[in-house]
């Protein structure tokens, strides 16, 4: 488990972290969400060591991490960093040396790579002759190709149409699966609702909301209900122990006191045809904006 306790950093008078603190577990998708400039590239360099904290630690497994760890760790920069003119299926290889694979094993792990992310016709193709979409799928391939301990990725979705995007989380999904913590920043509200486990969600340096979604929906959840029956379900502003917030047609949504759901229930039943009956979730986008 990585670690983050209690991080700052300024640039200038400028505090861009303040007492950061959260943990990206084994196995889980940890999607880390934020406002442009909130920070969270500034708390991944950190963590990958290319950036000094002004205070706070960052451990793995309890323990303060060493560079020889850190080695180990694949990143996915927000800058892309491949080179334009060089194939693709080579530099991806070269990388995986350079992270000290011998040669038979970067060239398998750089071909299985490939084609998981349906780029295995690509290889010998420069990496500038690739659609945008395709380049950022073989940065995905360079931060995994060394097989490593710790995934952290800036913006790995940024780009991607829905089928890329799918194609790149099910290669994400199975390194998670195999216990390895990924922590990914997006700004994709729907996408991350999806995919990940755990959310860190940041605003102007500081944490102020971190937990499974789980954990997210239910503290920010409501009280509400939805109501959609196969009339019109106006007659449910008469109902006592209801506030009514709206009433489309055969939709209503209202928040209960004392027991009202059940009531409201119980009408709608001997009125008619229930269509649906459900407590109101809040969708992340909803969470994101009432925790920033
Ligand atoms: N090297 C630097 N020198 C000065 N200010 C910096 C530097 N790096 C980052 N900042 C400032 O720190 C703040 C946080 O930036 P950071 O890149 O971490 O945000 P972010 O959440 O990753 O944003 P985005 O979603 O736009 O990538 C910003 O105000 C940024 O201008």
């Amino acid at each position: 488990m990585l670690t983050v306790t209690s991080l700052s950093r300024s640039f200038g008078d400028h505090r861009v972290l303040d007492d950061v603190s959260f943990a990206v577990r084994p196995g889980r998708m940890t999607g880390f969400l934020g406002a442009n400039g909130s920070g969270k590239t500034t708390t991944m360099r950190i963590i990958l060591g290319v950036l000094a904290a002004h205070g706070g630690t960052v451990t793995w497994h309890g323990r303060e991490m060493t560079p020889a760890q850190r080695r180990r760790f694949g990143y996915m920069p927000e800058e892309r960093g491949l080179y334009p003119k060089m194939k693709v299926g080579e530099q991806i290889a070269w990388l995986g040396r350079l992270h000290g694979l011998d040669d038979d094993a970067a060239r398998t792990a750089t071909g299985r790579l490939l084609d998981q992310l349906e780029l295995g016709g690509r290889a010998d193709d420069r990496l500038e002759e690739l659609s945008l979409g395709n380049q950022q799928r073989a940065q995905v391939a360079a931060a995994l190709v060394h097989d490593p301990m710790m995934l952290i990725l800036d913006e790995p979705f940024s780009g991607l149409d829905p089928l890329a995007a799918d194609i790149v989380l099910t290669v994400l999904r199975e390194r998670a699966a195999s216990g390895v913590p990924v922590l990914f920043s997006s700004h994709q509200l729907s996408l991350v609702e999806r995919l990940c486990d755990d959310v860190v969600i940041i605003s102007r340096g500081a944490i102020t909301a971190a937990g499974t979604r789980e954990e997210l929906h239910a503290r920010y959840g409501t009280s509400r209900f939805e109501l959609v029956v196969d009339a019109d379900a106006g007659w449910v502003r008469d109902q006592p122990g209801v506030q009514v917030l709206s009433v489309d047609g055969p939709r209503a949504v209202f928040e209960p006191s004392g027991g009202g759901e059940q009531r409201v229930l119980e009408a709608a039943l001997r009125r008619g045809e229930v269509r649906s009956f459900q407590p109101v979730v809040p969708s992340l986008e909803e969470i994101f904006k009432e925790a920033v």
